[in-house]
């Protein structure tokens, strides 16, 4: 652990790197992550506005209802910049909320860029005490896994996290992502385990913790085989932690965990939104207690 100082509020706490807070958030709340997606139909389902204030109101009551049960929460960016500068500061207040319960949030705004551009996102999202903080944030490298150096520079300086789209849970991915990589060091590779690949040496190079703090994202549908994916072959130190999206409406069940993710399955954050969030507001803190425990079992 190494103190640091932030450039905007003086020195803060000790470094503690992403995948070490990761290990102790499993350990105490399980691998169940619950999604703050505020559609339309939703705030309207909650007796909502459409708007900026709506997805405040909605946003803080999902934290309110995850604080204490479950340890991760994901707020989904795009529902909150479609209001513009006023879905930013909602978005902002719901993030403080996140933080202040002691949730580890993942920022889902899946950005991806190069050199200082994607440096810039990266202190957006990643700088501790900056207005969008958050733990995590999801990028994609589809312009290759070293346009995210900066970034990963970033995330590591703060103690913070990247979840790398690598095999993604919606059917319009596969044929990108499986395609294979024609030259460098993982030539012959598809284009899925060659992200995971580069990640997961990544890890093992850096993180000194079991489980490391750079992440993919493995949609919880899909046939892993497919994308030339051996859930068997992990390595044995630095464990790349998996962000798990299709629990819950998109059909995957936690006790299938062993199964989809076999060598992975300890890593993997269960993330589910719409199966949780339609619930309603009076029911949604029954619903975490709920999914947090069938997801505390999946593992048998
Ligand atoms: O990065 C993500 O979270 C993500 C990756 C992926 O492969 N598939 C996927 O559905 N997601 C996100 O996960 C959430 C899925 O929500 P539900 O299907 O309602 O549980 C949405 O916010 C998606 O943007």
């Amino acid at each position: 652990m190494t103190a640091q100082t932030n450039g905007l509020s003086g020195p803060v706490a000790p470094v503690v790197p992403f995948g070490e807070r990761l290990e102790q958030t499993f350990a105490r709340h399980g691998q169940l992550c619950v999604g703050i997606d505020p559609h339309s139909w939703l705030l309207d389902d909650w007796n909502l506005p459409d708007s900026a204030a709506g997805a405040e109101s909605f946003g803080r009551t999902v934290v309110a209802a995850a604080a204490g049960q479950a340890g991760i929460v994901k707020p989904q960016v795009a529902f909150f910049e479609k209001f513009g500068s006023a879905g930013y500061v909602a978005l902002e207040r719901v993030l403080a909320d996140a933080r202040a319960a002691g949730l580890l949030v993942i920022g889902d705004a899946k950005r991806g860029d190069l050199g200082t551009s994607v440096e810039a996102y990266a202190e957006a999202w990643l700088t501790p005490g900056a207005p969008l903080e958050v733990d995590a944030l999801t990028v994609h490298s589809y312009m290759g896994v070293g346009s995210l150096d900066a970034a990963l520079e970033v995330a590591d300086r703060g103690g913070k996290g990247l979840f790398l789209l690598s095999a993604t849970s919606n059917p319009e991915g596969a044929a990108l992502q499986r395609a294979v990589v024609g030259e460098g060091v993982h030539q012959g590779s598809s284009v899925a385990r060659a992200i995971l690949d580069e990640v997961a040496e990544r890890n093992v190079r850096q993180s000194t913790s079991a489980l490391g703090s750079i992440g993919v994202v493995l949609g919880a549908t899909l046939d892993l085989a497919s994308f030339g994916i051996d859930v068997s072959d992990t390595p044995t130190e630095a464990l790349t932690p998996v962000l798990a999206p299709g629990f819950g409406h998109q059909g995957a069940t936690p006790s299938q965990l062993v199964a989809l993710f076999g060598g992975y399955a300890s890593g993997v954050i269960l993330s589910e939104s719409r199966s949780i969030l339609s619930s309603g507001p009076d029911r949604i803190s029954e619903m975490i207690r709920h999914r947090v425990a069938e997801a505390g079992t999946a593992r048998g």
